[in-house]
């Protein structure tokens, strides 16, 4: 039987979503969104099949509906909500990063006997809107639900069965474990980068080069925080208390590593970082989780123009690449080329590409 899903919020959740789940042949996707602009866009480049003019004239028509807004939006709609005109069976859920407080929310919902079930996909980036959106976003990422305990197996069963086709790995847990473990891996992590870039700009009045010198280590660390502030203070504000619990914990480690720099010796120090390695390497990396860079590097001769060949070769296969950049190029040797790609898939067809058009030697880090 054809499902129809409405999503609400087409931005880089919502819209990647509503391209996965077009992978449904049986699926029709209605979209809406606050800004005119984005659903207008939504429909242009195919994110979704139908707009919803009004938001609540579409969901009479749902059996699923998305909230894919920001988490504080998702709230003040679920309030809304019981006045709506609903299907019958109708499964409600949302993406967004925060699950108590949206819990506590959907309680309402429960109340007048309508089903929700709460929703986070663990994939995402720092760039927001509804041109970021990839059909692929959350292939081999987690994706967490949070049906009310003890409630709703068959909706959570249907609604894991609606993901299946995105390629996520559908887990259940409850809201206040999921609200611990993000805050540790996701929403912290992301108070220490906005507080480095701070540190940075404090230390650029005094010496001006200094942020011209930030490559490598300090983008990797950073990246996040050039994400939507929108979102993120929701999450802060819906995750306080266990941000605040990490803070503390995260002072304290600092207090260590303060008493390591003024008391210790090289040994100790040494010691403090191979740990961190070790753990560090030992991580269990989803090969599509966030945002995943796929770099191929090729040993290119440097002649002018070598470039611009082996981009013609990609183009001419229709393979598309996120970023280019050398990274040592000396007279009369071999540069190294490094191209990113946005999926294994992509670089393992650039490979194939390369290796047809040319006698240059790939390789993957
Ligand atoms: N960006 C990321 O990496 C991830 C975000 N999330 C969560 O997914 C949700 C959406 O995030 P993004 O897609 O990144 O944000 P986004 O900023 O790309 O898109 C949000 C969209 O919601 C729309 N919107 C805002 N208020 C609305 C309202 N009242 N009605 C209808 N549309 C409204 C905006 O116009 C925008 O198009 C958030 O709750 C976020 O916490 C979850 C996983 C990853
Ligand atoms: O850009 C990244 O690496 C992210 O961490 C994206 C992200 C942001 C918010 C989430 O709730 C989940 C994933």
């Amino acid at each position: 039987m054809k499902q129809t899903v409405l999503i609400i919020g087409l931005g880089l959740i919502g819209g990647s979503l509503a391209l996965g789940l077009k992978r449904h042949t049986d699926v029709s996707i209605i979209g809406y969104d606050a800004s005119d602009q984005t659903l207008r866009t939504a429909k242009r480049i195919g994110v979704i099949d139908e707009m919803a003019v009004q938001m609540e004239d579409a969901s009479e028509l749902a059996d699923i509906i998305i909230f894919a807004t920001p988490v504080n939006e998702t709230i003040r709609l679920i309030k809304e909500m019981p006045s709506w005109q609903l299907k019958k069976n109708v499964i409600v859920t949302d993406t967004g990063s925060t699950k108590k407080e949206i819990m506590k929310a959907a309680q309402i919902l429960k109340e007048a006997g309508i089903t929700f079930i709460g929703g986070h996909p663990m994939a995402g980036s720092h760039k927001s809107g509804v041109e970021a959106a990839r059909a692929h976003l959350f292939e081999n990422a987690f994706y967490m639900l949070t049906p009310f305990e003890n409630e709703n197996k068959e909706e959570a069963k249907v609604l894991s069965d609606l993901l299946h086709v995105t390629k996520a790995k559908v887990v259940q847990v409850n809201a206040e474990e999921h609200d611990h473990m993000t805050a540790v891996v996701s929403h912290f992590p992301h108070l220490v980068a906005a507080s480095l870039v701070h540190q940075l700009a404090v230390e650029n009045e005094s010496f001006p080069f200094t942020k011209q010198l930030a490559a490598g280590g300090f983008r990797d660390l950073t990246r996040i925080a050039s994400s939507n502030p929108i979102m993120w203070r929701d999450i802060t504000v819906q995750n306080r208390a266990e941000l605040s619990n990490q803070l503390q914990v995260w002072l304290e480690e600092m207090k260590r590593l303060q008493n390591l720099l003024l008391h210790s010796d090289a040994e100790d120090i040494e010691q403090y970082f191979s740990t961190a390695k070790q753990v560090r390497d030992e991580l269990p990396i989803s090969k599509g989780a966030m945002f995943a860079v796929h770099d191929l590097y090729v040993d290119v001769p440097d002649y002018p123009g070598v470039i611009s060949e082996i981009t013609g070769y990609l183009a001419n296969d229709h393979i598309s690449i996120t970023n280019l950049r050398i990274i040592e190029t000396r007279e009369d040797i071999f540069g190294i080329l490094v191209i990113s790609f946005q999926t294994i898939d992509d670089r393992e067809k650039a490979v194939e590409c390369i290796a047809k058009n040319t006698t240059f030697e790939t390789y993957i880090s």
